[in-house]
């Protein structure tokens, strides 16, 4: 397996993470590709700060091997690994100015003053702080010390960039605004990023590639969209957005049968008559009129969210559906609700714990979707 790997910033092969009796991390596989923004997502505890201490250096595997640029590092202290990280809570000197603050790592490291200047100086331009060299940490706003924090950390000019969390101080209109700032960021630095969020939209809307986590371990890996689209199991088809989640059974392949109806389905390879789960995005319901649709039902509610409708709508059998739509509808309003067959997404109901192994082996590779 390691002579491929030779592409890769980093590698987890078969990392496992224990504190006393506790499992943190089960057998967690990762492979990085050279600059691209890769995100850990997933719910507080589930072990994303962990893999970015690993990564690190911070703390050490129980099991498993680390590389980084092809290099095994399991005992490679922190400071000799190319990495660097953003904290949460940035860990800036607050007694020391923007200056001094980015300028820290390479003073330690003995740099001659004059390149120590150009780099703060070029470091502070990436994250547009060119001017505020010696304005003091606390007269700066929070997305301002966020920057700081940022070109200290590029500052060093690592292989790999490990931020954890690095917007959760900053209000929704300055997150966006960094989200945006970040990605453009990583591609003109053109390093690799392991971002860690529990903001589905964040990792959705920044990330290269996901990997979904849950209790340990990486249940989904992929595109943005694949994940969206083609959450494996209830599990990531809630975490990340909303959705519609029906008891459905496969008829034949490309066809199943929930809500009383077969459908047509764009997934397969599931055999007939085994119980599975569909998921639909809300916003894949369109609203018709009654008798035009696969499914009549009546409107509960309706809230106005700006650029859409979000609605319930309850059907003869009593699922309340989600839609998502920018038609004119009022509650107790009748009406229709269409799906496109691609809109129908099959996942797999009470899967054996093999059966998740041998899934997780595929999605546990970082880097293009095969597709
Ligand atoms: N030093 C430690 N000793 C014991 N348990 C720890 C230690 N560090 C982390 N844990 C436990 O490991 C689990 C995973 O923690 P981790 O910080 O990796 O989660 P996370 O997904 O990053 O969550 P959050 O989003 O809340 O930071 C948690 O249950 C945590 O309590």
């Amino acid at each position: 397996m390691r002579e491929n790997l030779s592409n890769y910033s980093v590698v987890l092969e078969g990392v496992s993470k224990n504190y006393g009796d506790q499992q943190i991390l089960k057998q967690v596989d990762l492979q990085l590709e050279q600059g691209k923004f890769y995100t850990l997502l997933g719910p507080s505890g589930c072990g994303k700060t962990t893999i970015l201490n690993l990564i690190a250096g911070f703390t050490e595997a129980s099991e498993g091997v680390i590389y980084l640029n092809n290099q095994r590092v399991n005992e490679v202290p922190a400071n000799q690994r190319q990495v660097n990280t953003v904290f949460q809570n940035y860990s800036l000197f607050p007694h020391l100015n923007v200056y001094d603050n980015v300028a820290f790592g390479l003073a330690i490291q003995g740099r001659p003053k004059a390149e120590i200047q150009k780099e703060v100086d070029q470091a502070l331009a990436m994250v547009e702080l060119s001017g505020f060299q010696k304005r003091p940490i606390e007269a700066l706003s929070g997305g301002q010390q966020q920057r700081v924090a940022i070109a200290r950390a590029i500052v060093n000019k690592p292989d790999v960039l490990l931020l954890d969390e690095p917007f959760s101080a900053l209000d929704m209109k300055l997150r966006k605004a960094m989200q945006v700032e970040l990605r453009e960021l990583q591609q003109s630095l053109g390093i690799t990023f392991v971002f860690v969020t529990h903001d589905q939209e964040e990792a959705l809307a920044m990330s290269d590639w996901i990997f979904v986590m849950e209790a340990g371990r990486i249940v989904q890996s992929g595109l943005p969209t694949d994940i969206y689209d083609e959450p494996v199991n209830r599990y990531v088809a809630e975490f990340i957005g909303e959705s519609n989640i029906l008891p459905a059974t496969m008829v034949a392949d490309y066809e199943v049968n929930f809500a009383g109806q077969t459908f047509a389905c764009s997934d397969a390879g599931i055999p007939a008559g085994e119980s599975v789960e569909v998921v639909i995005r809300p916003e894949d319901l369109q609203v018709t009129e009654p008798g035009q649709g696969v499914v009549d039902a009546t409107v509960e509610t309706v809230l106005f969210r700006g650029v859409f409708n979000e609605l319930i709508a309850v059907d003869a059998q009593d699922y309340r559906w989600k839609v998502h739509t920018t038609a004119r509808v009022e509650p107790e309003d009748f009406i229709g609700l269409n799906i496109g067959p691609h809109d129908i997404h099959v996942m797999r109901f009470n899967e054996s714990e093999e059966a998740f192994d041998a899934r997780i082996e595929q999605y546990s590779v970082g880097g293009e979707s095969d597709e």
